[in-house]
């Protein structure tokens, strides 16, 4: 464990210039700035084979990025990545080391952490995955009426739900024609029950998938599962239809799955960074393991990219440091993420899970309050559905709202010349919300209609855009299991540099503990006639409940 030391970034002499700079540049638009630099997107635009973040459309000056790389330094950052890189037990409150890149090592690397290569453990598991991946796709894994598998359900939650799902959406052109993979989540029983209604027990696969194996959530979508496949089949076919993965082999037993078809990780690996694990095992059934194999070697790419490539040029830190930026030194409190591809359209939901959940707190490492403000709330939608949707308040609002385009140039379904349209949206988004449109511009196009001075009076505030709302662009030449690696590996290493500048241990989450155990209190409270003793709104809800349950008889 690092040796204990407060933060004190906020103390630096760079933190009280990165303000004062703030201070003096606020006033600059970024129209001007274009107009002054022809070469600005020259000089603020990052290539990695096939991957280019344009990062010239920010609030930014050649002093802004000094400042913020000199921000990195004074918060250790080329240590912190080291420290992770090797394996230190950096994930201090929960005394663990954190090797998400260790799962997209090559068989011939090797990482020993506590006398143990975790490199050769990764590949032992890989390939038992992806015999079994093999099998299921190729038919020679049979259900108990001898038919293949046609269906395969993933119950999990967050972790081992929103990575995996977004993995498979993002790569449909590349599924098994013969083979649907479906994501059961939520607690509520109308998700399981609406997948359960589509499917044939004697062709679907189970994977309980849940790092911990005591997620409520999970387990209940699983005893589920389990009493409808056991309305059809006997106790010994469990075998055949159901699977897990997990780091907890004694509860993957008592639930009543063999170990022998139990995918293990490792305690190293955090949920939410935990799709190239065995968690990925339905992307792996999906588009299999050739495929699988392509998706961890573009993470690998950014991996080696991250930790090799200076500062300046580091796509990640650059990402992360103008994130620190707008979140810290301006005061945005959200950030927004439109993919335009409609494969991506849960990345933000993932995105989220990712950045909020490691970055989402108000203490430091070692436990001492943080008097500035971190992580911010992310959000987004597809394009361009987000335009027809919130783009108001991106091009009018008051607030100011980074945000990062992620565009494909080219499409896997070239219908007529849609994809053009789509890519055509995304750059206008971009040069609108930088640009904005002044009077003269605005005035120039009401001249044109027939209207009376009053008219013109009216409308003229109406028409004016402020623009210099920032946003970074991520053209990926084309989505394959390869830029998509890249592209998760990058919001990853984005997060974990703004953890690092923010002082915050991004591995834990307690902040999801407390709901948890209130809710295991009320559960029992809903349906019997207990006093109840928490605040009065609560009571209330509770009384409310107890009147209206149906089922209560
Ligand atoms: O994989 P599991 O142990 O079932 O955990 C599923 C999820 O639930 C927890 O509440 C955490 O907030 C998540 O980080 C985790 O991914």
């Amino acid at each position: 464990m690092a040796a204990i030391r407060y933060n004190d970034i906020n103390t630096t002499p760079v933190w009280a210039k990165l303000h004062q700079h703030q201070r003096a540049t606020r006033h600059l638009h970024m129209r001007d700035l274009f107009a002054q630099e022809p070469d600005r997107f020259d000089r603020m635009n990052v290539q990695l084979d096939g991957l280019l973040l344009d990062y010239s459309k920010n609030r930014l000056t050649e002093r802004t990025l000094e400042l913020l790389i000199e921000l990195a330094e004074t918060a250790d950052l080329a240590g912190w990545m080291q420290r992770m890189k090797g394996g230190e037990r950096i994930n201090v409150s929960e005394d663990r080391a954190v090797l998400h890149t260790a799962l997209r090592l090559p068989r011939s690397a090797s990482l020993e952490v506590d006398g143990v290569d975790v490199v050769r453990q990764v590949h032992e598991v890989l390939e038992r995955a992806y015999a079994f991946a093999d099998a299921v796709r190729d038919g020679r894994w049979l259900g108990y009426t001898g038919q293949r598998i046609t269906d395969v359900v993933n119950l999990g939650i967050g972790g081992s739900d929103l990575g995996p799902l977004m993995v498979h959406e993002a790569l449909a052109p590349y599924w098994h024609p013969a083979l649907r993979v479906h994501f059961v989540s939520n607690v509520d029983g109308a998700h399981i029950a609406r997948t359960l209604q589509q499917l044939d027990p004697a062709t679907t696969l189970f994977i309980v998938a849940s790092k911990s194996f005591t997620t409520p959530e999970t387990r209940l979508n699983a005893e589920a599962a389990r009493s409808w496949f056991l309305q059809y089949a006997g106790v010994a076919d469990i075998a055949k239809h159901f699977v897990a993965v997990s780091t907890n082999r004694e509860a993957v037993t008592t639930f009543g799955i063999d170990p022998a078809n139990m995918f293990p990780f490792w305690d190293w690996v955090g949920g939410r960074y935990s799709t190239w694990s065995a968690i990925g095992l339905p992307v792996m059934l999906a588009i299999g393991p050739k495929c699988f194999a392509e998706f961890l070697d573009g993470g690998r790419a950014m991996d080696e990219h991250f930790f090799s490539a200076p500062f300046s040029v580091n796509m990640p830190v650059l990402m992360a440091l103008i994130g620190v930026w707008y979140n810290t030194f301006y005061g945005a409190h959200t950030h927004a993420i439109m993919p335009y591809d409609h494969g991506l359209r849960r990345l933000p939901a993932h995105i989220q899970q990712l950045d909020m959940e490691s970055n989402g707190k108000q203490v430091g490492r070692f436990g001492e309050k943080l008097d500035f403000d971190t992580g911010p709330v992310i959000w987004g939608e597809e394009g361009v559905n987000s335009q027809h949707a919130f783009f108001q308040l991106l091009h009018q609002g008051t607030r100011l709202v980074p945000s990062d385009f992620i565009v494909p140039m080219n499409s896997h379904y070239p219908v007529d010349h849609q994809h053009a349209v789509l890519v055509a949206n995304g750059f206008a988004q971009t040069e609108a919300l930088m640009r904005g449109k002044n009077e003269a511009e605005a005035l120039a196009e009401l001249a044109t209609l027939n209207l009376s001075g009053e008219q013109i009076d009216m409308l003229l505030p109406q028409k004016l855009f402020p623009g210099n709302q920032p946003s970074n662009t991520l053209a990926v030449d084309k989505l394959t299991p390869r830029s998509l690696g890249k592209l998760l590996a990058l919001y990853e290493h984005k997060v974990f540099v703004q953890g690092v500048i923010w002082g915050i241990n991004s591995f834990d989450q307690w902040g999801v503990e407390y709901g948890k155990q209130l809710a295991a209190k009320i559960l029992p409270q809903l349906t019997n006639e207990q006093a109840l003793s928490h605040d009065a709104s609560t009571n209330g809800l509770i009384a409310h409940f107890r009147s209206c349950y149906e089922q209560l008889g």
